[in-house]
């Protein structure tokens, strides 16, 4: 008998499944050149990412002169975007432990999905170029429900349970923007240190913190709803 107490485990994905930051950087840093601003170093682009690619390039903006223009900002996004579709997946790779972690998931019958503030077309590209894609039953974007309903709003979560019919579910994330959507949608929130977390880690409000994926499912067990 299967006594694992969730259905569904939702996950985040910068940050969390997937070390993204290094594609994130690059696409950032061609925004950048385009503005004539400096560019950011790799490593730093880690504390810029949440809440989707608009404010992880305002934040970038803001520590480098300001705000342009709305039209100016349209543009540098747009061109964001377009080096990120272009290139993807030079850098990004799964976090340690995570495939394993989603394999012992689905040995105990467990369903996977994606909840992202991404670009839903750019969660499906990224999982699918690494071979993960089919592993979820839904993958939901930041831009799937309409910008504002994005993480921190619950929506996402919730339209996760309602398709995948059970609200047995538990979501995996990096920041608040997780943190919070899980709480208003009354779902179990992991939390791991290794992401882009917005702030110490034990602030992020989560019901359990892991240091690496093979602690995942000790800690989803030992949840209970
Ligand atoms: O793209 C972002 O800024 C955040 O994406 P995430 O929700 O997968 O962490
Ligand atoms: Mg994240």
């Amino acid at each position: 008998m299967n006594d694992f107490p969730f259905d569904i485990v939702g996950f985040d994905l910068d940050g969390t499944l997937l070390d993204t930051h290094g594609d994130l950087a690059d696409a950032l840093n061609h925004a950048m050149a385009k503005a004539g601003r400096p560019p950011v170093p790799h490593a730093e682009t880690r504390d810029l990412i949440g809440g989707g690619s608009k404010k992880m390039l305002g934040r970038a903006l803001d520590l480098t002169g300001g705000r342009p223009s709305d039209a100016e900002f349209g543009r540098l996004h747009a061109a964001l975007l377009d080096h990120y579709s272009r290139n993807i997946a030079n850098h990004t790779k799964p976090f340690p432990g995570a495939v394993a972690a989603l394999d012992a998931l689905q040995e105990r019958g467990v369903r996977l999905a994606v909840v992202t503030n991404k670009y839903e077309r750019f969660a499906r590209e990224v999982l699918g170029t690494l071979g993960l894609a089919e592993r979820f039953f839904v993958i939901l974007g930041g831009d799937t429900l309409g910008p504002e309903r994005s993480k921190p709003s619950p929506d996402l979560l919730i339209e996760m349970t309602e398709r995948g019919g059970s609200a047995n579910c538990a979501y995996v994330g990096d920041t608040t923007y997780d943190t919070q959507a899980a709480r208003a949608a009354g779902m179990p929130c992991v939390a791991v240190r290794f992401g882009f977390c917005d702030r110490e880690p034990e602030q992020l409000g989560a019901d359990a913190l892991i240091d690496h994926f093979d602690d995942l499912i000790p800690a989803l067990a030992s949840l209970s709803r």
